[in-house]
């Protein structure tokens, strides 16, 4: 399957990237959402001295469209350094998953552009998720 790369969405991963605060690892993350009512958010990593309570570029990203009370992602773009695939970590999926259905889309990239793309599913198989309380 061929997907045309929202560049628009990439940009502003990039520059959520470029804000990331990481004086201990180093590692810089930036994450860009698209909803499905078309708004755009962004986030970065931001850690602190106190290691294990920094938080992840997407977490960032989820917490600002909430904020707005957007729900509902239509596409993730996360980018990190290096030439790695950058993936979510498990908490970022459940995260997402949280607000994601069937077409959600999640793209790990790099400056280039789309390294790769995968569906909620892929990414989170067997997931538990919001259904399960019902
Ligand atoms: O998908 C990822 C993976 C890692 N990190 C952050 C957490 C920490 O600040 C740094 C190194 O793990 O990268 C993210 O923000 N998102
Ligand atoms: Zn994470």
């Amino acid at each position: 399957m061929t997907q045309s790369i929202d560049k628009e969405l990439l940009d502003l991963a990039k520059e959520a990237m470029s804000k990331a605060y990481v004086p201990y690892s180093k590692f810089t993350v930036g994450a860009a959402i698209r909803t499905a009512s078309g708004l755009l958010y962004s986030g970065c990593n931001v850690e602190n001295a106190s290691y294990p309570e920094g938080t992840c570029a997407e977490a960032g990203a989820i917490a600002s469209m909430v904020r707005d009370g957007q729900t509902q992602i239509e596409s993730i773009y996360v980018i990190g350094k290096g030439d790695e695939l950058v993936t979510p970590c498990g908490g970022c999926r459940q995260r997402i998953r949280e607000f994601s259905d069937t077409n959600t889309m999640i793209h790990i990239c790099g400056p280039e552009g789309v390294r790769k793309s995968m569906t909620m599913e892929e990414l989170l198989p067997f997931s538990f998720g919001p259904d399960n309380l019902k």
